[in-house]
Order: C-alpha cells, then sequence, then structure tokens
C-alpha cells in the first residue's frame, strides 16, 4: 500500500529528528485538516461542568439537581459532602477531567487516529459559541452563551493562547500552550508548557490548571494515539489541591488512559504528596479518563462513580460559515490547504501550504524593513518575574498566589514543575499568556 511505504520512509526521517516538528514532512494521510488553533475549544465541550461551581452552594438541594453523571441519588457522592470549597474543587476535577477525551482521543474518534495538525501562522485566529442550554436533559439549566477567543500569538516557538468567556454567569478560563517535543524509539514524547487560570467572579473562586506530559504510542503501527503522563494539578485559591498522576496500560491498572486523582488540603504543612499520609487526603478519584472513574472518601472503600466520559456527548462548538469569516480566521486561512489534505494529493497539499508559508515569510519580511513587528490582538504578554509585589492597585496575577499555595515554580518551564524539582530553571523567565479583555471588548472586525 503506497501509505505504507511512506510511513516506512516517514518513519525512517524521524530517527534524524531535529527538536522541530514541523520540519518532519508527514506523509498526507496522517496530516490532519485541521489547525493546532481549533484545540484550544477542547476545554468546554462540556460548558455545563465548566459552569457548575456557579451553581454550588449550601443547599444540598441545588447541587444534586445539578449533577448530570450519577444514575441514582444515593450514588450522589456530592451530597455526602457538606463543605461547599470541597464540593467546588470535586466540581472542577469533574470538568477537567472531561476534557481529557476532547483534547487526546477526539482525531482518534473523528480521523480514525492522531493526526498531524496544521502547524498555526503567527496570528492566526479561531472564534466560535457554545449554545445556551445544557445537553443534559437532567441539568437543562440556561448556563448563557459561551465563547471561545483562540489566537495564535507565537510562531517561533508555536504558542497558542485563549479564552473561554460566559458573561451570563462571570465565569472565564484563560491560558496558553507551548510544547517541546522528543523522539525516542518511535515514541514521540511531549512536555506542554503554560497553564490555565479559571476564575468564577460571583463567588471570587480562582483556580490554576497544570498541563499533564504526554506521548504518542503506535507510531510504528502507523496508528498513533495520545497517552498522558507524570502529573498535573489544580489549585484553589480556597486551599484545596487535587493532585492527578496519569498512567497507560502497565502501570496502576493494565488499562490505558488511566489517572489517580487525590484531592487534599493544602494550606496547611506543605504535602509530600510521596509521604503516606491518609488523614490529609480528603478524596481519591481513580480509574479511566476516557471511560469510567470512581470516587472514594479517605476513611471508606465504597467507590462511587465520579464521571462517566461516554454518557454526555461532547457539545461542538458553532462556528461561523466560512464566507463570514476574517482572512486571519483558521478556516478560512487553510480552506485550500485543507481541501488538498482531504483530497490526499500530495503535490497539491505542497503547494497549497508553501503558497500560505511563503505569504507568511513575506509579511515578516515587510514587517522588519518598516520595523512594524506583528501585534497580537487579544492576548499580552506579560512578565511574573518581578519580586516586589505587583504596585499598589496592580491586582496581583492570579498565577502567582495559586502557583505559591502549590508550591509550583512560577517559571517558563514544564507546565506543573514543583519548586526547585530538577525541571525548575531559575534563570528560566516568568513571562506568560494573559487575555488582554479591552483588546477583546474593542473588537471591532471579529465576532464568535
Ligand atoms: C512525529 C511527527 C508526526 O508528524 O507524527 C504524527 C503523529 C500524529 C504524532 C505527532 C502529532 O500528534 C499530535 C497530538 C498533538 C497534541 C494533542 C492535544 C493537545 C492538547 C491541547 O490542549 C494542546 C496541544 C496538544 C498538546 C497537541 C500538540 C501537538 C500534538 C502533539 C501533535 C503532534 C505533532
Amino acid at each position: 500500500m503506497a501509505s505504507a511505504a511512506s510511513w516506512t520512509s516517514f518513519l525512517k526521517s524521524i530517527t534524524s529528528y531535529n527538536g522541530d516538528l514541523a520540519s518532519l514532512t508527514a506523509p498526507p494521510f496522517i496530516l490532519s485538516p485541521v489547525s493546532l488553533v481549533e484545540y484550544s475549544q477542547y476545554w468546554a465541550e462540556h460548558p455545563n461542568l465548566l459552569l457548575a461551581p456557579n451553581f454550588i452552594s449550601n443547599n444540598p438541594k441545588t447541587q444534586s439537581d445539578n449533577d448530570d453523571d450519577d444514575n441514582d441519588d444515593d450514588d450522589d457522592y456530592e451530597a455526602d459532602e457538606d463543605n461547599i470549597d470541597v464540593k467546588k474543587i470535586l466540581a472542577v476535577t469533574k470538568w477537567f477531567i472531561a476534557t481529557l477525551k476532547s483534547q487526546y482521543c477526539s482525531r482518534n474518534e473523528s480521523m480514525g487516529s492522531e493526526k498531524k495538525p496544521l502547524n498555526p501562522f503567527l496570528g492566526e485566529l479561531f472564534t466560535g459559541k457554545w449554545s445556551s442550554v445544557s445537553k443534559d436533559p437532567k441539568d437543562s439549566k440556561d448556563l448563557g452563551e459561551t465563547i471561545l477567543l483562540s489566537e495564535q500569538v507565537s510562531h517561533h516557538p508555536p504558542i497558542t493562547a485563549y479564552a473561554i468567556i460566559n458573561e451570563k454567569h462571570n465565569t472565564t478560563l484563560q491560558g496558553y500552550n507551548r510544547i517541546k517535543a522528543s523522539i525516542y524509539t518511535y515514541t514521540l514524547s511531549v512536555k506542554q508548557f503554560g497553564h490555565a487560570i479559571l476564575q468564577y467572579k460571583n463567588s471570587n473562586d480562582s483556580y490554576l490548571i497544570t498541563l499533564p506530559g504526554l506521548h504518542i504510542e503506535g507510531l510504528l503501527a502507523a496508528s498513533p494515539f495520545v497517552e498522558l503522563d507524570g502529573k498535573s494539578y489544580i489549585q484553589s485559591s480556597s486551599g484545596y489541591l487535587s493532585a492527578i498522576e496519569y498512567s497507560g496500560r502497565g502501570y496502576f491498572s493494565g488499562k490505558k488512559n488511566t489517572f489517580k486523582a487525590k484531592i487534599i488540603k493544602n494550606n496547611e504543612a506543605k504535602i509530600n504528596l510521596k509521604k503516606k499520609s491518609p488523614e490529609k487526603i480528603l478524596y481519591t478519584i481513580q480509574g479511566q479518563w476516557s471511560e469510567k472513574s470512581y470516587i472514594s472518601k479517605y476513611n471508606s472503600s465504597a467507590k462511587k462513580l465520579f464521571y462517566d466520559a461516554n454518557l454526555i456527548k461532547p457539545e461542538i462548538l458553532s462556528v461561523k460559515p466560512i464566507e463570514a469569516q476574517h482572512p486571519l480566521e483558521s478556516r478560512k486561512a487553510w480552506l485550500d490547504v485543507a481541501e488538498a489534505i482531504k483530497s490526499g494529493d500530495y503535490d497539491l497539499i505542497h503547494n497549497k501550504k508553501s503558497k500560505l508559508e511563503n505569504d507568511q515569510r513575506e509579511l515578516r519580511k515587510i514587517e522588519i524593513e518598516n520595523n512594524t513587528p506583528w501585534k497580537n490582538r487579544w492576548f499580552t504578554e506579560i512578565d511574573l518575574s518581578g519580586k516586589e509585589l505587583p504596585a499598589l492597585g496592580q491586582k496581583s496575577d492570579p498565577f502567582t498566589t495559586l502557583s505559591t499555595l502549590a508550591n509550583l515554580s512560577k517559571n517558563d518551564v514544564p507546565s506543573g514543575t514543583p519548586i526547585g524539582d530538577k525541571e525548575d530553571d531559575p534563570n528560566a523567565h516568568s513571562k506568560h499568556w494573559r487575555l488582554n479583555i479591552d483588546a477583546y471588548k474593542n473588537e471591532s472586525e471579529i465576532t464568535p
């Protein structure tokens, strides 16, 4: 089969991998017609779970009618918990676990295997919105409109910044992502840089979400898929921490996509997760993030269903038709290339991609000649290296307080690196990307 031959030559090419994924010419059948700037949508394909903490109050009644996963109430672990901050960290953990299947399995489901996304050009944009009513019949709350802003804020290295905003419930998720990929014996291993900040402004709760490591298995079999590894953290401003560990086949259980999350209160002594200190662990959640997971309280082995990733279908973002899109919007900009990829015609793909890439190189050249560097549109880079506290009146960035609570490095090192860890680099800068809400509010050309 032609693709088998091209895959073999592709595998040979990755043995001389130089660290830049874009330099690898993958065969047509492994190319995706979707740009990486679209992947930000995977953070909110269950808007009801993202917004759930807004509906958690001391009154247990409101909480259970919000529950959309358990089949019967006595299986309702939330009803057993009366601490509102614990209920919220559990709800945010459920939302986060629910994003993983979209983030890391959706190409396998829609295209049969993981694919290589289009490498976004500088300034590439992607916007859309989710409807206002929850998909889940048992949770028919009017959620209001949730919009997505996603922008390629850097091309060298590739960095995507995003914001997911729900004005009705005053909730904003913002973050950014950069990756470093290396290849060992036909396994592509990826470290993620960046993080997400989730803010519920009505209750003044904020959360830091760090990103797990991942590796791509199945390259030899020409059927690549993502497996998560390492650890990630969700640190709440209330002092609760969700510490999540990932593994594939052969670790905790023989199953793929396995995780174990520990809910602890950590604004007391810094918990050393290695030390066995069960009294500090309030809940343990474990199972498969792409299937079912279960929760048990620290003092009981009784397991209850926590989340079933196949119960409620993800809500696909609605995106304007291409003719209504701005030239910087991803699906309009890549239309010819996407059509070529779908046709599988390698020469057509090559010349359509080269045209777009040459046009971009031309733009960069003109910017250098005229000293008019590209301006980011909706996001701005901030520097948190300042030792002194933010100037009076200047709101301190939630990342500063939340990373300190979780004992995580503020530097631009792999996401979720503990302070002083071998991966922490005191010389690394502390620059991060943030939503520039005024820039979005003054946006005159592009609406989601
Ligand atoms: C070896 C190079 C190559 O082209 O191999 C082709 C193979 C399909 C494997 C490489 C590509 O695999 C893709 C998987 C992509 C990640 C999937 C999900 C996410 C989560 C999202 O929130 C941020 C982006 C991220 C980490 C994607 C980054 C890019 C990945 C690793 C693609 C690889 C090029």
